[in-house]
C-alpha cells in the first residue's frame, strides 16, 4: 500500500511551505477595534514621539532638584508657587530657582522643572509650598519620547494582535491596521455513516464530531470556515464536493477515508481532479506519527487540499500536529506564543518504530511540579481528548520514556 511509506512531519511542512506561498495582496485594512486576534500584515513604526511633551506622573509640585536637596520631613524646603499646570493644555511657564509649579497626573512639565514631588509630600502656605522630600532629577517624570521613540519598530510582521498589543496602536492612532486576510477554508467530512450532531444516529452511525474538531482549530489558528459539507462515499459525489471546495476555499481540508478499505477514497478523488502537472494531486500519503499515519495530502491547482484520518483523536491530532503549524506559516505567523513547557513524566511509554508517538497527556501541579499523565485510548475515542490538557512527543528514534523524565508538553 502507498501509504506505508510514511513521511516525516517536518519534511511535510517544509514540502508544504515550498508549495504554497500566499501573496502580497492579501492584505486588507480593519479597524482597530476589529483588529484583536488578526495577523498583522506589515511592520508598523511609530509615526511619532510618546509621550509628545514632558509629562508628570504624579499629581504634585514641578521643581529644580537641587532646590529640594536636603529636605525631609524634619526639614523642609520652601519654594514659591509660580503657578498651575491645566490637564491637556500646554504650559507656559518656565521654572527657576526658588520656585515651583502645581501639575496634575499627566499634565506638561514647565520648562527649567527637573522633578515632580508628589503632593502627599508638601504642605500649602499661602502663596508657598513646604517640601518635605528630597527629589532626584527626573523623578516622576517621562521624557517626550521615552515610552516610544519616533521612527522605532513597535509590532512585527506576522504578530497575533493580543489585547496587550492594542494600547500601543490606539496610542499612535493607528485606527485602521493593516492585517493579513483570513485564509478561507473548506471543510468536507466523508463517510456513508455519519449524521448530523442535532440527529440521532440509527444503527451503526455517528454523529460528525471531526468537523467540529477542524472548524475549531481552524478559526483558533485567525481563519475562516467558508463552508463545512458532509459528503457520502461515492466518487462522482466526492469529486463534485472537492472541485467545488477548491474553487471556494484557499486550502481544504477533509476528514475520513484516508485509509486504504474499499470505500476510502480520498487519495483517489484528489488524484482524479485536474491537477497542475504530470505527477499525481497527492504526493503524500501517511505522516510518520502516530496516531495520523493514513493523512493524505495533495494539491490540486494552486490549493492544498489535506485529507485527515476519520478516527476523531487522530484527527485532532493531526490537526494540531500538521494543519496547525502549516496554516500558521502559511498565514505569516511570527512565533512568539510560548506553548511548550517543561512537565515531568507520571508514566512509562515505548516509542513506536519509525514513527513520532503524539500522547494526549493530563498534567497536574503536584507537589511543586507540572507532571504529566498518559490518557489512554485508542483513537476512535473521544473520552482522552476531553480529559487532555497537553500533549507530548515521543521521538521515533527515541527509545521511549520513564516515569521521572524530564519532558516538554505542548499546551492544547
Ligand atoms: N487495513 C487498515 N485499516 C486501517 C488502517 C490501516 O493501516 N490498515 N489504519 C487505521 C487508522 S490508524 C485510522 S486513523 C483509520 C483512518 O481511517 P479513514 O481515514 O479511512 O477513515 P474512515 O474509515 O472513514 O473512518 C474511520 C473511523 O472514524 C469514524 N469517523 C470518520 N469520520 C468521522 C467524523 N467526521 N466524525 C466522527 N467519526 C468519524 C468512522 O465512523 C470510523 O469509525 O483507519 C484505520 N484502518
Ligand atoms: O493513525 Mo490512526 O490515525 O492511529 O488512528
Amino acid at each position: 500500500m502507498a501509504y506505508l511509506n510514511v513521511t516525516k512531519i517536518e519534511e511535510a511542512l517544509s514540502q508544504m511551505k515550498l508549495r504554497f506561498q500566499r501573496k502580497d495582496s492579501t492584505v486588507e485594512m480593519v479597524d482597530l477595534e476589529a483588529s484583536l486576534g488578526r495577523y498583522l500584515a506589515k511592520d508598523l513604526y511609530a509615526t511619532e514621539n510618546l509621550p509628545s511633551f514632558r509629562r508628570s506622573m504624579v499629581d504634585g509640585y514641578a521643581v529644580l532638584a537641587s532646590d529640594t536637596l536636603g529636605a525631609s520631613e524634619q526639614s523642609p524646603m520652601i519654594l514659591q508657587v509660580v503657578g498651575i499646570v491645566d490637564i491637556g493644555c500646554k504650559s507656559e511657564l518656565n521654572l527657576t530657582t526658588g520656585y515651583a509649579a502645581y501639575v496634575p497626573t499627566g499634565g506638561e512639565i514647565p520648562v527649567g522643572a527637573e522633578a515632580m514631588v508628589m503632593i502627599e509630600h508638601t504642605e500649602a502656605l499661602g502663596p508657598d509650598i513646604a517640601i518635605y522630600y528630597t527629589a532626584t532629577y527626573g523623578e516622576n517624570i517621562v521624557g517626550i519620547g521615552e515610552d516610544v521613540q519616533e521612527r522605532t519598530l513597535i509590532l512585527k510582521k506576522g504578530t497575533r494582535l493580543a489585547p496587550q498589543h492594542e494600547a500601543i496602536l490606539a496610542s499612535l492612532g493607528y485606527a485602521e491596521i493593516p492585517v493579513v486576510k483570513k485564509p478561507k477554508v473548506f471543510i468536507l467530512s466523508t463517510g456513508d455513516e455519519l449524521v448530523d450532531v442535532s440527529s440521532t444516529p440509527g444503527y451503526g452511525q455517528v454523529r460528525d464530531c471531526n468537523s467540529t474538531i477542524i472548524r475549531n482549530i481552524v478559526e483558533s489558528c485567525g481563519c475562516e470556515v467558508v463552508d463545512s459539507v458532509r459528503v457520502i462515499d461515492e466518487i462522482e459525489a466526492f469529486q463534485k464536493a472537492l472541485r467545488n471546495a477548491t474553487v471556494s476555499a484557499d486550502v481544504v481540508i477533509l476528514s475520513g477515508g484516508s485509509s486504504a478499505g474499499i470505500k476510502d477514497m480520498t487519495q483517489l478523488a484528489i488524484d482524479s481532479l485536474a491537477g497542475n502537472t504530470d505527477s499525481p494531486n497527492v504526493f503524500i500519503h501517511g505522516l510518520a506519527i502516530k496516531p495520523g499515519k493514513p493523512t493524505v495530502v495533495g494539491q490540486i491547482g494552486e490549493k492544498p487540499v489535506i485529507g485527515l484520518p476519520g478516527h476523531p483523536a487522530a484527527c485532532f491530532i493531526t490537526m494540531k500536529a500538521f494543519v496547525e503549524p502549516f496554516l500558521n506559516d502559511f498565514i505569516g505567523k511570527n512565533e512568539t506564543e510560548i506553548r511548550r513547557i517543561p512537565c515531568i513524566s507520571g508514566f512509562q511509554l515505548h516509542a513506536a518504530g519509525g514513527r513520532d508517538v503524539y500522547q494526549l497527556v493530563e498534567m497536574v501541579y503536584e507537589e511543586e511540579k507540572l507532571t504529566a499523565h498518559i490518557l489512554y485510548g485508542k483513537s476512535g475515542m473521544v473520552s482522552a481528548l476531553a480529559k487532555a490538557n497537553a500533549y507530548v512527543v515521543i521521538k521515533m528514534n527515541q527509545e521511549g520514556i520513564k516515569v521521572g523524565d524530564n519532558l516538554v508538553a505542548y499546551l492544547l
